[in-house]
């Protein structure tokens, strides 16, 4: 059952604040929709974004500058949590780029995150469901996009469920967490030292692998002033070339002088709306 805890007119639509009892976190989770106003009147094309390191369901609806957009094109948007919250772990509240704010979006299997990290069953099974099922919003016209962690997120999501997410774009994203920093980091803590089951998370290596490529396009968008980029966390060169080994279409554009931040995403959110409307409303 969705609790709503605040709702606020905006672009003709609204922005609201929701609280649930997870199933598959076993606590309660917080996520964010804004609603077109086309949902009045019925079932409209849902976009779930997946924001990164650090943030929560509050931080796309206030920094992305994205409702203007999705009201333009009648889409609802649909940004979940980063992590359980208050699970208990030992070491959770400990480094900002692991545990609370960084589940990565994957089912921990190693103990003892296994029981409570579980953002990928989280989002796919139990949040899509109760999203589309509760809200005015179409399970057969999903979409999926994400920033940095998130990005990792939504290009993973999307790649493993295309018949699911649709449409696939992301903002700098970590693009091959198993050969970054911060990707190593998470996988080994939360999944254990055996590289094989690593490559279920990784976009390149799951891009590589894909029998048939996506019947449409990946946008990606990265800075070129992104100081993440040059500390060789996110390699959007690597998820480029296994695009290319796979024959998956892919739109990376660079940006000069942009950074890793929300002034970032907020410059080109507009061609990201743009991009996910035209599959899903086509
Ligand atoms: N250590 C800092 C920086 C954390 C940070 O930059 N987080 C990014 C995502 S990084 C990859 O997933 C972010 O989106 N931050 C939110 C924002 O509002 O910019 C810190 O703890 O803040």
């Amino acid at each position: 059952m969705l609790e709503l805890l605040s709702e606020h007119r905006t672009f003709g639509g609204v922005q609201r604040f929701y609280r649930h009892e997870s199933k598959e976190i076993g606590l309660p989770m917080r996520f964010s929709v804004f609603l077109p106003a086309e949902a009045e009147q019925g079932a409209v094309p849902g976009l779930f974004y997946l924001a990164g390191l650090t943030c929560t369901e509050e931080t796309f609806p206030t920094k992305a500058g994205a409702q203007r957009y999705a009201a333009e094109h009648g889409l609802a948007l649909i940004a979940p949590d980063t992590s359980p919250r208050g699970a208990g772990i030992a070491g959770e509240d400990e480094s900002w780029d692991f545990g609370t704010g960084a589940g990565f979006y994957v089912d921990a299997t190693r103990e003892p995150w296994a029981g409570r990290y579980r953002m990928y069953s989280y989002l796919v099974r139990e949040l899509v469901a109760l999203v589309t099922g509760e809200l005015p919003v179409d399970r057969q016209r999903l979409g999926i996009f994400g920033h940095s962690m998130g990005g990792h997120g939504a290009l993973t999501l999307g790649l493993r469920n295309p018949e699911l997410f649709r449409s696939i774009s992301a903002f700098a994203p970590i693009a091959a967490p198993s050969r970054c920093p911060w990707g190593e980091k998470a996988f080994s803590g939360y999944l254990g030292e055996d590289r094989d089951a690593w490559r279920r998370y990784d976009a390149s290596e799951l891009v590589a692998r894909l029998s048939r490529p996506l019947p449409h396009p990946i946008l990606v968008d990265q800075g070129e002033a992104d100081s993440f980029l040059a500390d060789r966390q996110l390699l959007p060169e690597a998820f480029e070339a296994a695009c290319k080994e796979s024959g998956q279409s892919l739109t990376l554009r660079r940006h000069p002088g942009y950074d890793h931040g929300y002034y970032f995403i907020a410059s080109f959110m507009a061609d990201h709306i743009a991009h996910h409307a035209a599959i899903l409303k086509a």
